[in-house]
């Protein structure tokens, strides 16, 4: 474990996660182009998007029972190929329902690849350095947004359409390469467990889902992640740009701002995860509290919210993305290694669920604003809009309610197993008595730390 190998086949498995997220992203930044070449409305363009993350959600299950059969390196060879299919069948599409297929493959790939990484991280390293490897994975994974913002983007405007997508197939085939190459499932020595029969996957796929620990990784999820996908993928630069009259300029430096908290943040968590892990689910609370807390304030600032606001919203809404990658670490602690893929897949579920949701509702109810007069004939009218971005309060409760009493279950299926579990406030209010007992001893007793530990989930 942990060997100069494992660090080889991580970085590969991240080179080919990035080129996963470039593929993701492409299609977005090449929008203006798309309207042109296929003539379509924008009802046909968001089209490409929803199918897409129709696709890759409705396969993060399959997916993931597959990864546990098939192994990692199979399953990231094999979506950088369809990546590369799906890239290079849009290259040449020539009418809506031909880039469909396009970007129905692409889809496809790009759900086998980010749960088959995750799956690689307990086979190949010391379970102390997962979380924040899990962070470091998510953060390299960003830069993939960068390749398709400025060099795909580039090749876009310079050589045009064709040559832009064919060059993001062949880096879809220089990561299948890498991968098949360097990727393997397990260390040397190490036999490979005989595959599951399909009663054993069948098994193995409900004793995923019936342990607590799963379905709080996918509460956790669903409940923490959107917010930030919903703002950068869809609805946050209309919402600066129109709503909040934003300078064009000022908006994307925020949406750039976005970016770089997440990057910066991302070890933080991770450091948090190994040092606490009992407080995991705690944390994720706490990130979903203060989104409330902040889209409350925007929304309720009377008229344009002043730019330190808009900064803390875009600050809070980044953390989101590094707190979402706590809930694999939820599905890895509680699942043993053989169907840690299959817990993963169900984990993943969750915020593309909640996300995909929230983007279509705020679009529905921003629609039904505009034709009722509300909106005044400005379909991004600052009140409309205030009053369709309400739509993720329901989210947020509605998910941290499940949380909880998913947490309740793991707790209770930890009583029964001898672990108490103290809620935080008692835990602090026990360290402190500690500390003021034991003068010196306090923060970093052993006492305290088993104070802490007692709140696992
Ligand atoms: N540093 C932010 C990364 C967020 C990643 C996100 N939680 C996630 O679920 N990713 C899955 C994927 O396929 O990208």
């Amino acid at each position: 474990m942990d060997t100069r190998r494992a660090w080889w086949i991580w970085g590969i498995a991240v080179f080919a996660y990035l080129v996963a997220i470039t593929q993701r992203t492409s299609f977005g930044v090449a929008g203006l182009a798309a309207t042109e070449r296929f003539d379509a409305s924008a009802a046909a363009l968001s089209a490409f998007t929803v199918v897409q993350l129709l696709v890759y959600a409705g396969l993060q299950i399959p997916v993931g029972v597959l990864v546990d059969r098939f192994g990692s390196r199979f399953m990231i060879t094999g979506g950088a190929v369809l990546m590369c299919l799906g890239q290079a069948q849009l290259a040449f599409a020539a009418s809506v329902p031909e880039g469909l297929v396009g970007r129905l493959l692409v889809g496809a790939g790009d759900a086998m690849t980010f749960v088959s990484v995750m799956r690689l991280l307990p086979t190949w390293f010391r379970p102390l350095r997962i979380p924040l490897l899990t962070q470091l994975t998510g953060i390299f994974g960003m830069l993939g947004q960068i390749l398709s913002a400025v060099p795909f983007v580039a090749v876009l405007h310079l050589k045009g359409w064709t040559s832009a997508f064919l060059s993001a197939a062949a880096l879809s085939i220089l990561a299948a390469v890498l991968a098949g190459i360097v990727i393997r499932d397990v260390p040397a020595g190490v036999v490979r467990p005989v595959p599951p029969t399909l009663r054993q996957t069948g098994q193995s796929l409900s004793g995923a889902w019936q342990q607590a620990g799963t379905r709080l990784g996918l509460w956790s999820h669903f409940t923490v992640q959107f917010a930030g996908n919903v703002f950068v993928l869809a609805w946050g630069y209309p919402f600066l740009a129109s709503a909040q009259g934003l300078d064009p300029a000022m908006a994307s430096a925020l949406m750039t701002l976005f970016v770089l908290v997440a990057l910066v943040c991302g070890p933080f968590v991770g450091t948090f995860v190994s040092r606490h892990p009992m407080r995991r689910s705690s944390m994720v609370l706490l990130i979903t509290a203060a989104t409330a807390a902040v889209w409350l304030a925007v929304i309720l600032y009377p008229g344009r919210a002043p730019l330190w606001l808009l900064v803390v919203l875009v600050m809070v809404l980044a953390v989101g993305g590094p707190g979402s990658m706590i809930a694999f670490d939820f599905a890895r602690t509680f699942n043993p290694v053989s169907r840690v893929g299959t817990a993963t897949g169900i984990v993943n579920v969750g915020g593309f669920v909640s996300a995909l949701l929230v983007m279509f509702g705020i679009g529905v109810i921003l629609d039904a604003l505009k034709s009722s007069g509300f909106s005044g004939g400005n379909l991004y009218d600052l009140q409309a809009f205030k009053l369709a971005l309400c739509l993720q309060f329901i989210f947020l409760a509605g998910g941290a309610v499940a949380l909880l009493a998913t947490r309740r279950q793991v707790r209770d299926e930890m009583a029964v197993q001898g672990v108490v579990v103290q809620p935080l406030w008692r835990a602090v209010l026990q360290r402190r008595r500690t500390a003021r007992v034991e003068p010196g001893t306090g923060p970093h007793s052993h006492t305290n730390d088993a104070g802490d530990q007692a709140g696992r989930g």
